[in-house]
């Protein structure tokens, strides 16, 4: 599991050099840039060149990087590969996963292209195929580090309308939370298509975050503050996470096994997760703190 923050996770076209070049400055957690679905076939040669000489220029600080390359089917997927294999990001994100053998042939193409070892993959799971295949997705391999939802192409396959509820949907979110949590490895909502929708937004990351997501997908600088705001801990929660804290050093040093803190049973388990929501919140005072 990450350390980092993962909160919002911005899309941006590989051919568009004015986006690679505002996200420098733009709040995101990790960026994507997009070599696939957001790149016209006559642009993937350039866009492939233009992203390589940004991340390899520099300048985006805090921010994660993430390359979306073609699919491995197509005519640009393995050069993609190979061109990003050494490059100063994160992962591959990889488009349309349906199998672990998908998984096994990207690795191979890394082990041939000498690739960093830091080097981690992203699966997008889009199609039914890939829904039903995503927990050996997940644990398909070490450097697997993270899921991501691609509700646009799901929604077409599955033939399910866009609804604030996401009834549709739900089904195969909760399928990749649990795969993910399932093998220790991140899981990111899908993006919310309506720019102008700012409370549609907040509601579909509202049930993004209590389906387990650990951050959403998005498309505009604009929808990065409210997902930002939440996937952060709330202000009770980070309350409450250090109250346990405090109750459970306390009891410990009693022998205690359990203790009761405001009519609430505490048990170790609930130790544990006030420790990882107080680190969370730890990460991102420090991920503010930095350019
Ligand atoms: C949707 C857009 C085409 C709109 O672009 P634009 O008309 O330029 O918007 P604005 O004028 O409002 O932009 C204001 C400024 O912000 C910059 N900008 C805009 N979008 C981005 C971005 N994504 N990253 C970085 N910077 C961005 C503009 O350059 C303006 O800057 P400035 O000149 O300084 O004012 C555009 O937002 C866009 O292309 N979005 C990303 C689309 C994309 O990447 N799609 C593919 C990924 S989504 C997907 O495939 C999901 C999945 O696979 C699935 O199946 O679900
Ligand atoms: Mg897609």
């Amino acid at each position: 599991m990450a350390t980092n923050p993962r909160r919002s996770i911005l899309y941006m076209p590989g051919s568009n050099s004015r986006a690679l070049e505002k996200a420098r400055s733009l709040d995101a957690d990790v960026l994507i840039l997009d070599l696939e679905d957001a790149v016209a076939p006559s642009q993937k040669v350039y866009a492939r060149e233009q992203v390589l000489a940004a991340v390899n220029a520099g300048g985006y600080g805090r921010r994660e990087l993430v390359v979306r390359v073609n699919g491995f089917d197509t005519a640009w997927g393995r050069k993609d590969i190979e061109a990003f294999a050494n490059a100063p990001i994160s992962a591959l994100c990889l488009p349309k996963v349906e199998s672990a053998a998908e998984i096994h042939a990207v690795v191979q193409v890394l082990k041939q292209a000498g690739a960093s070892p830091s080097l981690k993959l992203w699966a997008m799971a889009e199609t039914p195929r890939g829904i039903l295949a995503v927990s050996e997705i997940a644990g398909s391999h070490p450097l697997m580090d993270g899921i991501v939802l691609g509700t646009s192409d799901l929604a077409k396959d599955l033939r399910v309308p866009h609804t604030p509820q996401r009834l549709g949907m739900l089904t195969s979110l909760g399928m990749c939370v649990l795969a993910a949590r399932a093998y220790g490895i991140d899981v990111f909502d899908g993006v919310h298509l309506n720019l102008d929708d700012e409370e549609g937004l907040r509601l579909a990351c509202e049930q993004g975050v209590e389906m387990g997501f650990d951050g959403k997908t998005l498309i505009h600088p604009k929808q990065i503050a409210v997902t930002n705001q939440a996937f952060s801990p709330a202000e009770d929660t980070l309350i409450r996470a250090q109250k346990i804290r405090v109750a459970w050093q306390e009891a410990e040093a009693d022998g205690k096994g359990v203790v009761l803190l405001d009519g609430r049973l505490v048990e170790a388990l609930h130790v544990e997760e006030a420790v990882r929501v107080l680190a969370i919140a730890e990460q991102i005072a420090t991920r503010d703190a930095q350019n």
